[in-house]
């Protein structure tokens, strides 16, 4: 794997104000990588910054061999802003094909990277129309097609699922796990449910300063194995750990158990017999996954 950004020592101050404190971190080419935090906790100016929109105030960001907002990077990070919209006037294909020749295409290369990356994006359907035809989801598709042209080696997108309904939702994250063999997308997001189905990387900023950088799939999710129930079972945490294949169980969130298997005790060989538990006292569960979530691992 090579590396693809690295920062150390970040720090920005709008004024007075310390948006970002010491932060320090690398991503390599591959998986998608997470960016999350809070409100306020400095997301938005990192993408910035990592964006060349704002130079930041101290510290060092390398992208790809290249100081932050190089022109040597044109056309290899690309970005997509949280309130990014489409221009009703025109058409997607005269809007796409507009944002390549900004990237200095030719009017026919431009022409064919509409179209390239529409169908990458599944909405070749969509060249012709003006985006008041589109559905949200589909104007998000076409937002993404934007920051694909010319292919880009980083993504970045802002909140990219953020408004949109469960089902458009989960096109968006399919469409970044199909296109994350060529292309390694930084997401920002709140939603830790949305961001553990498609990052193993994880960023976690609060108050400006990264608390974790973590890959998830990793050994620490071994061993553990996360119930979520219907409804709240009083008795299920006395039932489970009687199991000799569990050593403890904790309720981190409502409905919501973490089962820590006892040592050597596989998923596989644990998560039949947790079922059977349930269904014996009629007990309605949602599901059973292997590891903690995001969430848990993040707040424990
Ligand atoms: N232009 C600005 N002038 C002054 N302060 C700013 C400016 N932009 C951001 N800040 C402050 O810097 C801190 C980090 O803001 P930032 O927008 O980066 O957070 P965020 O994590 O993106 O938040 P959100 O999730 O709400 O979008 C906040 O305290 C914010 O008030």
């Amino acid at each position: 794997m090579s590396q693809l950004i690295t920062v150390s020592g970040l720090n920005h101050f709008f004024g007075a104000k310390q948006a970002l404190k010491e932060v320090s971190f690398e991503i390599q080419a591959g998986q998608p990588v997470a960016l999350v935090g809070p409100n306020g906790a400095g997301k938005t100016t990192l993408f910035s910054i990592l964006c060349g929109y704002l130079q930041a105030s101290s510290g060092h960001v390398e992208i790809l061999g290249h100081q932050a907002g190089s022109a040597a990077l044109f056309g290899q990070l690309a970005a997509l802003p949280q309130d990014a919209v489409l221009d009703p006037r025109f058409s997607i294909a005269h809007q796409l094909t507009f944002y390549g020749r900004l990237q200095g295409l030719s009017a026919k290369q431009s022409k064919d990277e509409a179209l390239r990356t529409l169908e990458l994006v599944g909405l070749s359907e969509a060249l012709n129309e003006k985006p008041a035809a589109l559905s949200h989801g589909m104007r998000k598709r076409v937002s993404i097609a934007q920051t694909l042209i010319g292919s880009p080696k980083i993504v970045m997108l802002d909140e990219a699922t953020a408004g949109l309904d469960p089902l458009h939702a989960r096109e968006i994250r399919q469409l970044v796990a199909d296109l994350s063999q060529d292309i390694t997308f930084i997401l920002s997001s709140h939603d830790l449910t949305e961001l553990e189905r498609l990052c193993q990387q994880v960023l976690y900023l609060e108050l400006g300063q990264m608390h974790q950088h973590q890959t998830l799939a990793s050994d620490a999710t071994q061993g553990f194995l996360t119930l979520s129930m219907s409804q709240k079972q009083p008795e299920l945490i006395t039932h489970l750990e009687a199991m000799a294949e569990v050593s403890s169980v904790t309720m981190p969130q409502d409905r919501e158990y973490l089962i820590s298997l006892a040592p050597n005790v596989l998923c596989h060989e644990a998560d039949i017999k947790i079922l059977q538990v349930c269904h014996q006292n009629q007990w309605r569960y949602r599901s059973l996954v292997n590891g903690k979530t995001l969430e848990n691992q993040l707040f424990e």
